[in-house]
């Protein structure tokens, strides 16, 4: 197969398919953040959108084709001319632009989603391939649903897709069905049995629904895949995507049976996941494989003395190999814009002047209320105060009673497009009063769908950070606050949800790009 035989390509996902995950639209600024961090982290191909489906996918992926280098910038396209065009005008000032077209194979979907025959399947595939060659040598070619397709007929459309120019051909497991030993058989089949598959190199992309993508990827990689595509923590469409981090960790913890080489600086892999999560508000379980909270920790006696004693003991990973140090910079509230800017460059965020100016003047704030600013209160002032969308509304007062004896009452001053207003409300709790006092100022009547309070660091002064999800007319959207205030976390994270509800309202009403327009990202018409 075509490429570096013993080379692992990662080809990201994250800003497509992770994408994808119900409740999850990152605006331009989260995009373009994440995608530098990509960039740093050493990924090979960043599928950064789907340009038909939106302006904002096509300006997304615009962007970062244009920003970003030593990466290549894909942007995904259904087996349609338009599709096609549109992709190649989103990527093509990249340093090395790819057009990645995809297709369903298996007969469920032709019969009941694509209402085509076989044939139709083979000879669209193909001509969108060739079409999509005339723009650029770096096409690749998806099967959708490969795993539930007959392999012959999946080794005939590889061939004639990589006859008609196709660089990379994908074997998506898009429903998550396939088993390891089974999905290796597969693999080996198709190597075996699709005659020029030597031109192309072999990709997998594996979805999470039986919590078998990674083991699936593995699998097919030590039968010949050369690419996984993956999304950081695992997010996307459903139960998600193979997470990049534990293919990536697997094959570099086990290279007695995976000898293969990674473009990868594991060292970042933390902070991506952290970025990644604050900003799509998917919050990685504890118990996570390599960026839970709990990966590295020992809590029971006989583990702690068998760590104290010789790491290797309970530990197959050397935990500052996936940047979990305590950095060499430690904040308090004696530090200054200089180390500020110098931490925050540390863990990824490059920031322009005016925003420092904004995230010192909140960090200083939190510096005198905590005595340690720890990485994460970071994260959560970043995301907090920088990567937002511009805001219709935004908290200027909060004043909460509550207690035994006292019915929980709230007074909030919402600054609604520039003017003041003012509102109290009793409710269940101070968190359920504010809420109704916030609904009221804003005459918002979004459904509160998931409501989680974490604390960000340890001790009683920790920062705490809440994720709201929200649904308001079939639009769901998350939000995030953090401060050492629970409830004004609370209030934070509830308009931080709101401002994007609005901009996602103003966003599916926009003209589109010809006929792009979409009502919801991921829905049609
Ligand atoms: C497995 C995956 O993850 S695939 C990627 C999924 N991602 C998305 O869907 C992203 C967001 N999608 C969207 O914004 C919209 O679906 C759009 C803009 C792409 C298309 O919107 P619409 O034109 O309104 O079509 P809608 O989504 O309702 O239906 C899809 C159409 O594309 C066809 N189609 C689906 N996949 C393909 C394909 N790979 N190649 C060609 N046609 C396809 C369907 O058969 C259907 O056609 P029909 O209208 O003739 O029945
Ligand atoms: C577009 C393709 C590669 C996909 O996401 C899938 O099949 O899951
Ligand atoms: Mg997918």
């Amino acid at each position: 197969m075509a490429g570096d035989a013993d080379k692992i390509l990662i080809f990201d996902t994250t800003l497509r398919d992770g994408e994808q995950s119900p409740g999850v639209s990152l605006n331009m600024e989260e995009k373009l953040q994440i995608g530098r961090q990509l960039e740093k982290l050493g990924v090979d191909v960043l599928e950064a959108g789907f340009p038909v489906a939106s302006p904002g996918d096509f300006e997304g992926v615009q962007r970062l084709a244009r920003e970003l280098r030593g990466v290549q910038v894909a942007a995904l396209a259904r087996a349609v001319e338009k599709d096609i065009d549109t992709a190649w005008e989103a990527v093509r000032d990249g340093e090395n632009p790819r057009i990645h077209i995809f297709i369903a194979t298996s007969d469920i979907h032709l019969k009941h989603k694509l209402r085509m025959n076989r044939e139709e399947v083979l000879e669209r595939a193909a001509a969108a391939v060739r079409h999509a060659a005339r723009y650029t040598g770096n096409v690749e070619f998806s099967a959708e649903d490969a795993t539930r397709s007959d392999l012959d007929f999946l080794c005939r459309v590889f061939e004639a897709v990589i006859e008609a120019g196709a660089t990379t051909v994908n074997f998506p497991d898009t429903v998550g069905y396939a088993v390891p030993w089974d999905f290796a058989r597969m693999i080996r089949r198709v190597a075996e049995h699709t005659p020029n598959i030597h031109k192309a190199v072999l990709s997998v992309h594996c979805h999470n629904d039986l919590g078998l993508a990674t083991a699936n990827v593995l699998s097919a990689v030590a039968n010949g895949a050369r690419q996984v595509e993956c999304t950081v923590n695992g997010i996307g469409e459903r139960a998600g995507n193979t997470a990049m981090e534990e293919v990536v960790m697997a094959i570099r913890t086990r290279k007695d049976l995976l000898p293969f080489s990674l473009g990868i600086d594991t060292r970042h892999i933390l902070a991506t996941s952290r970025m990644v999560s604050h900003l799509t508000g998917m919050v990685v379980q504890p118990n996570k494989a390599i960026v839970g909270a709990n990966a590295f920790a020992h809590e029971s006696g006989i583990h702690q003395d068998g760590v104290l004693k010789e790491r290797t003991t309970y530990e197959i990973m050397d935990p500052r190999d996936i940047g979990l140090t305590g950095g060499a910079i430690v904040l308090g509230k004696h530090s200054g814009r200089h180390a500020l800017k110098a931490k925050l460059e540390e863990m990824g965020y490059r920031l322009a002047e005016d925003d420092l100016d904004r995230v010192f003047a909140r960090f200083k704030n939190l510096a005198d209320r905590k005595k340690d600013v720890f990485d994460e209160d970071l994260e959560a002032l970043v995301a907090e105060v920088v990567l937002r969308i511009p805001d219709r509304y935004r908290l200027v007062y909060l004043h909460v009673a509550g207690g035994s004896g006292i019915r929980p009452t709230a007074t909030v001053g919402v600054e609604v497009d520039g003017r003041e207003a003012f509102r109290a409300c009793m409710g269940a709790g101070p968190i359920d009063a504010a809420y109704k006092a916030v609904a009221e100022l804003t005459g918002t009547k979004s459904r509160l769908l998931r409501f989680t309070v974490s604390s960000i660091t340890g001790g009683t002064d920790a920062q705490g950070e809440v994720t709201v999800r929200l649904e308001e007319d079939g639009l769901v959207v998350s939000g995030q606050g953090a401060d050492p205030d629970i409830i004004t976390a609370s209030v934070r994270a509830y308009l931080n949800a709101l401002n994007r509800l609005e901009y996602k309202k103003k966003n599916a009403a926009a003209p589109g790009v010809g006929a792009m327009c979409r009502t919801e990202k991921g829905s049609g018409r």
